[in-house]
Formats: C-alpha cells, structure tokens, sequence
C-alpha cells in the first residue's frame, strides 16, 4: 500500500519558472540560469512530496514549456524547418521556436518582454485544449513514414537525478498510443496510429535504460483511454503494451488513466499485460466495483481518490470506506493511493493563503494539502483506521462545517432559478427582424470592423492595478488612470476607422478572475496560479455558494466610454459557461445549477448596459468546447443546458440591441449545430491560422446569423500585412454572404504590443475599406 502522486504543478508557488522563462526568452539571463531555476523547482518540489508522505515522487513531469512537446522532442518528432539536425540533440532554440515559433529581432511585447516580427519563419507549432482543462499542449505534428528515435533520455536523466537526491521515483511517460492519438499528421488523411511500429522501439529503449538506472515502476499516462476509441485505437493499445510491458522486467507498467471513466474500455485496459492500473475515482467511482470484479489478482490498482482538478478538501471518510471496499476484496500489497489525475491543474499551497477567509479556508485543500490526504489515506489501510481517527475526525467536521455553512445558499438566488421559464431564453423576434433593427440604429457599413475587447495589457496597466492592490494608489488615482488610457483607445480607434469600439478591458486582471469579483458567492486565492500555457497562468477563483450580482459591473465602465464617441460602443462580458468553466466550482450541487445562477446574474448586466445606452453587448463563450463531454454520450446534455444558459444571458435585450458573442480555440464541425442554436446576432471566430477552414462548418450548415472570422492569428506576434487579411477575407466570402461578413481578430489583444496592434489594425482596416470599395463597384 503505497501512497503516489501523478504529476505535480511546474511553474512554482511564485511563479518561478515564469520569471525564468520570460526573462531567458527576452534575453536578459542565460540558459544556465533556467536551468539552474528548473532544477531548483524539481528539487523544492520533491522535497514538498515527500515530506507531504508521498512515498514515490513522479519524475519526468517537470516541462520547460508543455509534456506533451517534451515527449515529441525525446521521440525525434521535429518536423523540419526548425534547425534540429536528425541524430543529434534538441536545443532549446529549437524547443522554444517549436513551442512559440521563430524570433527575429527583439520587441517588447505588452509585458515588456521580448518578442519579435519575423515576416516568415518556422511557425509554432499549433496549441490546443488539453482534454477538457484550460491547460493548453502543443500538437506534435507527424508524418507519413516517420520514423522516430531517442535525441535523449529525459526521464532516465530525471530519475537519476532524484534517486541521486534520496528520493525514491517513479518516472511518468506520455503513453505511445495517446501520443499519436494526440498528434496530427502533416498529410490529409493521414492516421497517426499507422507509425506505432516504428514509435515503440523508442519507448522500449527509454524502459530498458529506466529498469538499468534502478527504476521499478514507470507510470504510463494513457489518458486517451477514457474517450470513445475507434477499433483501430483499441488494437493499437493491445499491440503497444504486449511490445513493452515484458521488455525491461523487472520493470512494471503503471498504465494511468485520468479525466473519467474507463467505460466499455475496463476489458481493454484489464487485457493490456501491464502491472497497474491507474483509476479517476473522483470523475467516475462507480468504475470501482466493475474494476474490483474483474481485475486480475496480481494487478497493482492505483486508486484516484483525491480529486486533483478542484480546490475542496477530500470527505476522506467516504474516500477511506471506498479504500476498504478495495482492501476487502485484494490484497493491501496490490493498492496505491493517488490523487485522481496530476496535480498540474491544482494551486500549489494552502498554506499562504492567508487573506483567504479561514472558514473557506478550511474547507479547501491545494496540491500540498491534497498529497497529505492522499498520505493518510494510504497509511490507514496499513496501520489501521484508528491510526487516522482524528484525520478522519477532522475531515468530517470539514464536511458538517461545509454542509452546514449558511454561506452556501441564498434564498433569492433559488427563487429567482425557480421563477425563470422557456421565455427567458428566447428573444422576442426571429434573427431577420432583430437584423433589421439593428442595422437601422447602428448604421454599420458593410465588412464592418471591430475588435475583441481588450487592447494590451501593457507592464504600466499591470503595474498600476498591482500599485492599487498593495494600497501605493488610491481608488481614485487608478480610475482616473483608466479614464486615460480608455479615452486614448477611443480616440486611436477612431483615428484607425474601426467601426464599432470597445474600451479596451484595461481594468480587467482577467476576463473570468475580474467579473467574479463583483459576484457573490466567490472567494480569491493570492497565489493560487495554475498554469494555462508556457509561461502564462491563470488564478481561477472559486464558487463555493449561490452566485449572484448585488449591483452592476461593466455598466460604468461602458458607459463612460460609449460618452467619448458617437461610434457605437461593444460592451464585453465573459458568458456563464466560461465563467463556470474557467473557476474552480462548488461540489455540492449540480454543475448546471451554478452555470444557470450565473446566466441570471449576466441577464441582470446585459439588460443594464441597455438601458444606459448600449447597442451591442459581446457575450464572451470561449469555453463553450471545452466544457464539451470527453465521451459523445454525454455531449447532446450538456450542449443543450450550455445553449441555453447562453441565451438567458442574452435574451432580456429588446430587437435593436445587437448580442455578439466570441469563441476562440474552438472546433465547431461537431458542434454547429448547438452555436447556431446559440442565435447570438453576430459571432466572432478564430479562423486566421486556419486559413478560414472553420468557416466550412458554419457554410454547410448554412449559419443564418453574422459572423466576424478573424483574419489576424494573434496568438503569434507576426503582423499580417492588408493583402493577407483581404484574401482571408475573400475566402470567407467565398463561404458565408459578404452582407453577414464583420472584420476582427482572432482573439483579443491582450497579450500583443501596441507595436503590433497599431500596424496590425490599420492593415485591416484597409483590407476591409478595399472590399468595399470592391462592392460598391
Ligand atoms: N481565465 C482565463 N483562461 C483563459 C484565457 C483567459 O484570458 N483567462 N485565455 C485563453 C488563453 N489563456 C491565457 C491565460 C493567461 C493569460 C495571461 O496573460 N495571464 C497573465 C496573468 C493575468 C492576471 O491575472 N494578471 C493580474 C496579475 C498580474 C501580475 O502578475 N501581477 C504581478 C505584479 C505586476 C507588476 O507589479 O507590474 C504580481 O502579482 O506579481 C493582473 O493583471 O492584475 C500571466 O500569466 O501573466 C493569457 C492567456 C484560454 N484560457
Ligand atoms: C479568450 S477570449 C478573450 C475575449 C476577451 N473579450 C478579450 O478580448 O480578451
Ligand atoms: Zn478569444
């Protein structure tokens, strides 16, 4: 019965490797030093671990950038054009123009930190949604006949690192079939499971050097076992584990499965010749008695039964009686403890959350607190539940604290929830009439221009609201600061000839983290950081009661700006599926319950920013794909509740008010049908990349609504010139009617420079000018 982790976060409780990472990339420190904070942070967290009572510590899950690109570098999946040479090692220029595209000369960026315009260059290689977290990887792109090899040894290198430090380890690989499955082929059509064969003999040299370095078990993470697999797939893990498991004896496979339940593939996994089996039993505990029934006697079964996605403390009395149900039926030697999935997606430490109001405060635990649990866990199947009474004991006063709190639940809020009916999603008119309306208030000509909603999030905004935070400025002095910096974006835009405005979201820390502090029923970490991408974090708050909007949020701020300029000017809010997806959520009602809380409390805004004279409100839904059920069982549900979350947000408005909203990272082909039910007035989409690709779903569905696909990539610090953003535009129209076309970025702008943003919008404003001109010839 050991106690085990399965990953721990990289970037560090004070945001470390960020710091080392931004300043190694603006060329202020040398390599050595990112190494030297690397090593740092590996050293400081297995110490946490261990000392936490985790008996083996995960090496190999530290990642400079992303795993997911780590496992492609170590297996020689580097596409060419990006300076490796075949046989040798991977630098770490080559690592980060793969994970960021390439540099050329230095620029700073809204942080201050250096980025650069390459006209051309190797691009970064594509990120997308890690499963449905807000941790993004970067897609391995392959090819036909690929073949792989070892440009090193990452995780033996890791291991004996820590064993070299005393602390004993169990390496984590990206598993060989969810790594394909994870990939892209560079050829249409092309399936990444056909270069198994020649991927396998990588893995098996990496297990047998791991089994010589002293390693006894390796933990192969196989997260693509909880989606629906095609028969293919299911081969491909049959083949690939009866290659590896018998390869480096005496060397045991933990295959580790996370983000829910093994479903109809339990056979498969149970069939596989490995000697644990890793369980989510915090996304799906009924695949316990099923896995009990049939695993083999001798199979190791790593029980997940702390949840390592959320911030609340584990009922360690049900987790242990869950434990028991296991023990009773196997022996102890054939157990372990884990949290249910790494702890990547968790914040570091309660411990420094101090400001944290302590009766919250003691219902929740971070990665530290989690692994504790998962100690206590494991050593009252060993010693007895009496050894662990007062956990136990504690954990329960936790429960009773929680269920009890009166914090938890507001009356108003369940009537409110009790009182709504089908009218409250539904406009009052049909698309065509609310068009009509709209386009005689707001007068737009055609190919009309917009943006987003924020402008870059420049050092000095940052350092100004960081000023007002530690109590330097005065409330006053930091509104009159915005005031400026939303009447320059004004005045610029006007002088750009963009159409339809925004204020710039200068006073926003973050688009969920910035709405949830005027919100009931919301709580704030101060260091509760959890990486999004590369060096970028996020700190989600947290729901832990009924949610709702004592008074309005963005209504002064909009209105302000909309007081600079006869343009009309966009109000921007983040919609009630990304404000649930993007939080850490209470567990103690339905998820669907919150996310309808929350769309009342955004109708309440949506209809206050039209009565103050508001033409268009952008209700922001970035998230909607990403809350999207792993299994396509579970999909129609949740679409169908997401939908019409949405359009209780947006509803409450009369026909003249125009409703945006804005997806971003999003593949629609498979949902399209659930955005069209959305029926927001105009929609913005990321397509630049893609070279409009996606327009092809809204085409063949025949979306009736305006859409706005955007023509600048701005996830990539190139600037695009007026002719690329004309022929993208061209191509759209080639798909969707040009009198439904609107003009705008990807994304919003707040990760750029204004030195990128100023050309970047002239050029499309030009481009839009020139298709009309086109038009009206
Ligand atoms: N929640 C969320 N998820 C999302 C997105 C998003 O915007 N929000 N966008 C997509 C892409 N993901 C992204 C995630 C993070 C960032 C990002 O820029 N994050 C910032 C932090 C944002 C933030 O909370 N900023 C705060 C705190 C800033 C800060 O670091 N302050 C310093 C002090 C600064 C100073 O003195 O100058 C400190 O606290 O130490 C603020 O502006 O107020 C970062 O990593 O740098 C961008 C995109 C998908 N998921
Ligand atoms: C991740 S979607 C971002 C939308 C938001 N309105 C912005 O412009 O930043
Ligand atoms: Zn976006």
């Amino acid at each position: 019965m050991t106690a085990t982790n399965l990953g721990f976060p990289r970037i560090g409780l004070k945001r470390e490797l960020k710091s080392a990472l931004e300043s190694f990339w603006a060329g202020k420190t040398p390599e050595s030093d990112l190494r030297a904070t690397a090593k740092m942070l590996r050293q400081r967290h297995w110490a946490l671990q261990r000392d936490a009572g985790i008996e083996r510590v995960p090496v190999n899950d530290f990642s400079l950038y992303d795993h997911v690109l780590d496992t492609a570098c170590a297996v020689g999946a580097i596409p060419d054009g990006y300076g490796w040479q075949k046989g040798g090692p991977v630098s770490l220029e080559t690592y980060f123009t793969l994970a960021r595209g390439e540099r050329g000369t230095a620029e700073a960026c809204a942080h201050g930190h250096a980025h650069a315009h390459p006209a051309k260059g190797a691009p970064a290689l594509e990120m997308t949604k890690w499963f449905d977290t807000n941790y993004h990887y970067l897609v391995p792109i392959l090819r036909r006949g690929q073949d792989f090899a070892a440009t090193g040894f990452p995780a033996v290198e890791a291991y004996e690192a820590a064993t070299r430090a005393g602390f004993p380890a169990r390496p984590v690989l990206l598993g060989p079939v969810s790594f394909l499955l994870l990939s892209k082929m560079a050829e249409e059509g092309g399936d990444a499971l056909d270069l198994l064969p020649g991927l396998l003999p990588v893995y098996a040299e990496t297990l047998k050097r791991l089994a010589a370095a002293g390693a006894r078990w390796v933990q192969m993470d196989e997260p693509c076992l909880v989606l629906d697999l095609s028969d293919k797939a299911r081969r491909a893990f049959a083949t690939a584990y009866d290659t590896l498991s018998g390869i480096a004896a005496p060397l045991s496979l933990m295959l580790t499965t996370y983000f829910g339940g093994l479903r109809e593939n339990l056979d498969l996994a149970l069939a596989l010749p490995v000697h644990g089996l890793h369980l989510d039993l915090v996304r799906a505990p009924e695949q316990l008695a099923p896995a009990l029934a049939k695993a083999p006697p001798r199979l190791a079964l790593s029980l997940g039964l702390v949840n390592g996605r959320n911030v609340w403390r584990t009922d360690l009395r049900a987790a242990f009686a869950l434990l028991r149900e296991a023990a009773s039926e196997r022996r102890a030697e054939t157990l372990m403890v884990a949290p249910s999935c790494s702890l990547l997606h968790s914040p570091i430490d309660l411990e420094g959350e101090t400001a944290l109001d302590p009766e919250l405060r003691g219902w929740m635990a971070f990665a530290r607190q989690k692994l504790e649990e998962v100690a206590i866990l494991a050593r009252g199947l060993r010693e007895g539940a009496p050894a662990i009474e007062a956990a136990l004991a504690e954990s329960d006063a936790a429960q009773e604290s929680r269920r009890a709190s009166p914090r938890l639940n507001d009356p108003a809020v369940a009537a409110r929830l009790a009182a709504g009916t089908p009218e409250d999603a539904r406009r009052a008119s049909p698309f065509p009439a609310r068009q009509a309306a709209q386009r005689a208030r707001l007068n737009l000509p055609a190919f009309p221009t917009t943006t987003i909603g924020s402008f870059p999030q420049t050092a000095e905004v940052r350092a100004a609201r960081a000023a007002r935070k530690r109590g330097e400025t005065t409330q006053e002095e930091y509104e009159a600061y915005l005031r400026a910096q939303i009447e320059e974006s004004v005045r610029w835009q006007e002088e750009a000839g963009i159409d339809m405005l925004v204020h710039g979201e200068f006073e926003r820390n973050d688009m969920v983290e910035h709405f949830a502090e005027f919100l009931e029923g919301y709580a704030f970490t101060r260091n509760g950081w959890v990486q999004s991408y590369g060096s970028r974090c996020v700190k989600p708050p947290v729901i832990f009661g009924d949610v709702s909007r004592p008074a309005p949020m963005t209504v002064r701020w909009s209105a302000y700006a909309q007081s600079l300029t006869a343009l009309p000017m966009k109000g921007m809010l983040t919609g009630p599926v990304t404000m649930m997806q993007w939080a850490f959520v209470r567990d103690d009602v339905p998820a669907a319950t919150v996310r309808r809380q929350l769309a009342y409390a955004l109708r309440d805004e949506v209809a206050d920013l039209e009565a103050a004279g508001i033409a268009a409100v952008q209700i922001d839904e970035p998230a909607i794909r990403e809350g999207l059920p792993l299994r396509a069982a579970d999909r129609a549900a949740y679409l169908r509740d997401a939908v019409e979350c949405f359009r209780i947000a947006a509803s409450a408005v009369q026909d003249r008010t125009q409703i945006h909203t804005h997806m971003c990272y999003s593949e629609f082909n498979d949902i399209i049908g659930s955005i069209a039910d959305m029926d927001a007035d105009v929609i913005s989409i990321e397509t630049a990349r893609s070279r409009m690709e996606l327009l092809e779903a809204f085409a063949e569905f025949a979306y009736p609504n305006e859409i706005g696909p955007g023509v600048w990539d701005i996830h990539a610090p190139r600037v695009p010139d007026a002719e690329e953003m004309r022929n993208l535009l061209q191509v759209a129209a080639q798909r969707i009617p040009a009198e439904r076309l609107w003009v705008n970025p990807d994304c919003g702008l707040k990760t750029r420079g204004w030195s990128e943003v100023r050309p970047a919008i002239a050029n499309m404003v030009a481009a839009a000018r020139s298709l009309r001109v086109r038009a009206a010839e």
